[in-house]
């Protein structure tokens, strides 16, 4: 016979199943999330698309490039320009001899444009240059392409060539210090201009080539009196700006082997700051506990040791690999379509390289170091400079606060001795005509490449034309390896002349595509130019 239960036995087993369930049931919960998870990260890596133009009348344009004919031409007149050696070694101090030779040889080389009645050229504060063109519809909005005539010096020691010697290499590549940052786009732009107006067109777009001559050093002398002078014109509004700056990339971003164009679409900021101790001197057979080479040792191996945290995602390159996403492969998709939930991951690759680790967050670079004068002296004084390069999720001030936080030692003085918040984001949507203009003209010029936005990780004279307008692009048309990308500032710095072909016809295609929207209002969106 059963032995029925008692009702309280009853009860207390009841209970048990009950919480039996819900137990299993808070089992069940991580999966349900994981299985919801996955459901949004496949959804989002199969959705994933570049936003593509709406702008039909530059997704239909089929602007031709300039001919092929003068390639070798070009390639030697831009060789010349390398000759001349416009080094800027800091502000103040440049080869201003060098710039004025370079003023001639632009002049002698380009005949079509120095000699043309529509291209005005001025010099500006005595060493920088400003060309107006005056369009056949000079009441549209006007643009500016923007380059720099001075480089930053180079030691041959290292060098295949000589690097002010302008060598072509196997009728191949074109060597020299300035070949891609910048007399490339400076010549580029004019070859562009000087092709134009030999076949006899003119632009109906005004536009302005702004050629600033200390960009290396700041930009101040040049750009900045550029700025100005356009300013106290009343040029006060510019369509948009296409300066140096990012270029088409090959093998850089895993996961493709596609071109990928860069365009800056902001920057990062920029923020040197002096450190200096003050310690006891003396005689160095009684040194004192602590020298102040010591203690600011120690404050710059703690900036050094704790990095800035990571931004990335929050800023504008959570675009830059959302845009990416539909041209990887099914891995790579996954995370660059999914950086809401993979940023922190991918933070953590990234910053294992120093390119793409300036990509993730403010970096911070000791790049002076100075202290002691003699073997048997304990100095005075010590003094360091860092050189940050500041996200655009993040403030100077709260960069310094962090520096501060960091060393916290008192006796570390920090001077701010130059500093310039993350320029704005220039607009970049499918709508946005500025960027597509680019956009058109690069999909134009290079083969199978997909254009992306992206934040300049390096500085630009773009600084000074942020008040001339709300549209700034940086981005010059070359083809850059991952063994390039230290020819920057570095050695056997070089263009392909094909490459270089490139460039001039990207420029004279930006020129044409200008042209084709000038029946839409400038500087509306396609959006707004729908309502209209
Ligand atoms: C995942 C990240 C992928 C990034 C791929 C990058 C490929 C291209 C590689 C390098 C880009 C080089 C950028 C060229 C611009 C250089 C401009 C420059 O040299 N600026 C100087 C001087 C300067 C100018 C203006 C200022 O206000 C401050 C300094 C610089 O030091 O930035
Ligand atoms: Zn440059
Ligand atoms: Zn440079």
């Amino acid at each position: 016979m059963v032995q029925s239960k008692s009702p309280k036995w009853q009860l207390r087993w009841r209970c048990g199943r009950w919480w039996w369930k819900v137990f299993k049931l808070l089992l069940k919960i991580p999966l349900v999330i994981g299985l919801l998870l996955s459901v949004v990260v496949l959804y989002r890596a199969f959705t994933a698309s570049t936003p593509a133009s709406t702008l039909d009348i530059l997704n239909n344009a089929q602007t031709a490039g300039v001919d092929d004919g003068l390639k070798m031409e070009r390639a030697h007149r831009l060789a010349g320009a390398l000759r001349i050696s416009t080094i800027s070694y800091e502000p103040g101090k440049q080869e201003t001899g060098e710039l004025l030779k370079l003023h001639r040889y632009l002049e002698k080389e380009f005949p079509a444009v120095h000699n043309c009645s529509f291209v005005k050229r001025e010099i500006i504060n005595v060493y920088s240059l400003l060309y107006t063109v005056t369009g056949t519809s000079p009441d549209k909005l006007p643009y500016m392409l923007a380059s720099h005539l001075d480089v930053v010096p180079a030691d041959p020691e290292h060098w295949e060539v000589d690097p002010f010697s302008g060598k072509i290499v196997n009728n191949t590549y074109i060597y020299g210090r300035g070949t891609i940052d910048d007399k490339g786009g400076v010549l580029g732009i004019l070859e562009a201009l000087e092709y134009l107006i030999k076949k006899g067109e003119r632009p109906q777009r005004s536009f302005f080539i702004a050629f600033g001559h200390d960009e290396e050093v700041s930009g101040k002398q040049g750009a900045q009196e550029i700025a100005r002078v356009l300013l106290k014109r009343g040029v006060d509004r510019l369509d948009f700006v296409l300066d140096e700056g990012y270029t088409v990339t090959r093998y850089i971003f895993p996961g493709t082997r596609k071109h990928v164009a860069l365009v800056g679409v902001s920057e990062k900021g920029y923020l040197t700051l002096e450190l200096s101790v003050n310690g006891s001197p003396g005689h160095s057979s009684f040194p004192p506990w602590e020298s102040a080479i010591g203690i600011l040792s120690e404050a710059i191996t703690k900036l050094e040791k704790n990095k800035l945290p990571s931004m990335f995602g929050t800023g504008p390159e959570r675009s830059t690999f959302e845009y990416l996403a539909p041209h990887v492969g099914f891995l790579h998709r996954l995370l660059y379509s999914n950086m809401w939930l993979f940023s922190g991951f991918m933070a953590r690759i990234m910053e294992k390289e120093a390119l793409s680790n300036a990509y993730v967050r403010t970096t911070s670079a000791i790049t002076v170091f100075h202290g002691g004068i003699k073997e048997n002296v304990v100095p005075a004084h010590a003094k360091a400079t860092i050189n940050h390069r500041v996200h655009p999720s993040q403030t100077i001030s709260e960069v310094i606060e962090f520096d501060k936080r960091t060393i916290d030692d008192p006796r570390v003085e920090i001077k701010v001795k130059a500093s310039k918040e993350a320029h704005t984001v220039s607009p970049y949507g499918p709508d946005d005509v500025q960027f597509n203009l680019i956009a058109r003209s690069i999909y134009q010029t290079f083969d199978d490449v997909v254009v992306i936005p992206g934040v300049l990780i390096a500085n630009t004279d773009t600084r000074w034309y942020l008040g001339l307008s709300s549209h700034l692009y940086r981005f010059f048309p070359t083809v850059i390896y991952p063994q390039d990308t230290n020819r920057y500032h570095g050695i056997d710095e070089r263009i392909s002349i094909d490459n270089y072909q490139q460039a001039v016809s990207f420029y004279y295609r930006v020129m044409k595509n200008a042209d084709l929207i000038i029946g839409h209002v400038a500087s509306t969106t396609a959006h707004q130019q729908r309502e209209l």
